[in-house]
């Protein structure tokens, strides 16, 4: 298993390109299901979770194909021949994300046989939102061998008022009622720009979507829908992650493409630690002081802090001046790189949701692990700031999320290698 070795005391100086989206792109590929032929994806990252998806849509019978050279960043799928509509076990166990294949294939081909997702190391992360949104659409839906079994000859418009937020539940649903029989309303959405961006595609595929990006979204169903060609949008979480590589070395960072408009509460957050945050050349140029000011944090859905950057600014408060109160209210596990932390001597005590953060002089390279995703991009972050080295294990978690994020560090003037297997 690869590993990632980071000597730190470097100040990151220099500009940084933000790949896209992943969490725009799983929902995005799998939406080909939606329609016949190849559509093209441009701006598609290089990640582990990417080729999952890819995967999965190629076992049930999908053409699927990366191109080379200056067209890397271009996937194509075509739904051309025969689908076999079913994501089994040993792919959706390595990406939940997977379960998004549900609603398109339910909504086009009458029905979808999806292993049901576990739940990870942040949380439970239950499906029940998805199933119930398919439910109100006419879908039978029931649950045999640990597969969620959905059918239906024609899915109908209905209102979905989901009882808790969700933003693959929300895409899910979505997918599902382009194809659907008259109006859908679906009440209460996860508001995150990557719902929005789903929308963008599928109307440019000839869906019929108003609201996306609003709590409220109308679908008006249409018979069929067409392929399509899109570049998608700048990751926000990677953008974000590169925001606190800045300011936890006392840097001067240019992250090119990264949105302000979808980074506004990380942006404001960064601020009150004494970074200067500012617009110019199609990104946010990150200017850092050598100790930054603790702040108080509480994740919350899109518009607020997102759950997604929470490790990130906590790997930030471990050298603050001052006591951080870190909430997490989106997922019931979702301190993992605390203890991690803790072996490079940072001071934090978890009371339930909440981490207190006691910001330390130093932080001492050490052996660390990763747990997921974004833990272990804080660790990698801590490590940058710490004195000596530091080795984060199991870096298949960051690979997931971050397209070869250590060489765009050491552009930027980190000492930082991965060590292969
Ligand atoms: C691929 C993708 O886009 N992943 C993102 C997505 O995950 P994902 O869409 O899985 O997260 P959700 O928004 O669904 O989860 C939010 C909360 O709702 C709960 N819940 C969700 C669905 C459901 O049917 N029932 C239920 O109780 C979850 O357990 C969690 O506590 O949004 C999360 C929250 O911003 C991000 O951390 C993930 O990076
Ligand atoms: C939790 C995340 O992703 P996923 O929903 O794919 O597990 C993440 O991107 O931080």
């Amino acid at each position: 298993m690869d590993k990632i070795i980071v000597k730190g005391g470097r100040q990151l100086q220099g500009e940084v390109n933000v790949s896209g989206a992943k969490n725009a792109a799983l929902p995005i590929l799998a939406s080909a299901l939606l329609a016949d032929g190849k559509s093209t994806y441009r701006n598609v990252p290089d990640l582990a979770d990417v080729k999952t998806m890819l995967k999965v849509l190629e076992t049930m019978g999908c053409g699927t194909e990366r191109l080379t050279g200056r067209k890397k960043d271009v996937c194509e799928v075509a739904v051309e021949g025969p689908i076999t509509p079913e994501a089994p076990y040993d792919l959706v166990k390595t990406m939940r994300a997977s379960v998004l294949v549900l609603g398109p294939l339910v909504a086009r081909f009458g029905r979808a046989r999806v292993s049901m997702p576990g739940g990870c190391a942040i949380g439970a992360r239950p499906i029940d939102q998805h199933l119930k949104g398919l439910k109100a659409l006419g879908a039978d839906i029931t649950l045999t061998e640990g597969y969620v079994e959905a059918k239906a000859k024609q899915l109908k418009g209905g209102t979905v008022n989901f009882d808790v937020i969700t933003v693959t539940g929300t895409e899910n649903v979505m997918m599902a009622a382009v194809l659907a029989k008259g109006r859908t309303v679906l009440e209460n959405c996860a508001r995150e720009p990557e719902v929005e961006e789903l929308a963008r595609v599928l109307n440019k595929m000839g869906a019929r979507i108003e609201g996306a990006g609003t709590s409220i979204i109308t679908i008006d169903g249409v018979d069929a829908l067409k392929p399509v060609d899109h570049a998608i949008l700048p990751d926000r979480i990677e953008a974000g992650t590169l925001m606190v590589a800045a300011a936890i070395t006392g840097g001067n960072v240019l992250v090119k493409h990264a949105v302000p408009e979808h980074l506004e509460s990380v942006i404001l957050k960064l601020r009150e630690t004494g970074c200067t945050i500012t617009a110019e050349q199609g990104g946010l140029r990150v200017k850092a002081p050598k100790v930054v000011d603790s702040v108080d944090v509480k994740t919350t859905e899109h518009p607020g802090f997102p759950t997604d950057m929470q490790a990130q600014l906590m790997g930030l408060m471990t050298v603050a001046s001052g006591t951080s109160v870190i909430s997490e209210s989106i997922f019931e596990n979702r301190f993992m790189h605390v203890p991690e932390l803790h072996r490079m001597g940072a001071d934090i005590t978890i009371q339930g949701h909440t981490a207190v953060v006691k910001g330390v002089k130093k932080l001492s390279g050490a052996p660390v692990m990763a747990t997921d995703l974004r833990a272990s991009a804080s660790l990698v972050l801590a490590g940058l700031r710490a004195e000596g080295k530091t080795e984060v294990a199991r870096i298949y978690h960051l690979d997931r999320g971050y397209e070869r994020l250590e060489q765009k560090l050491r552009k930027l003037g980190a000492d930082i290698r991965r060590v292969k297997a």
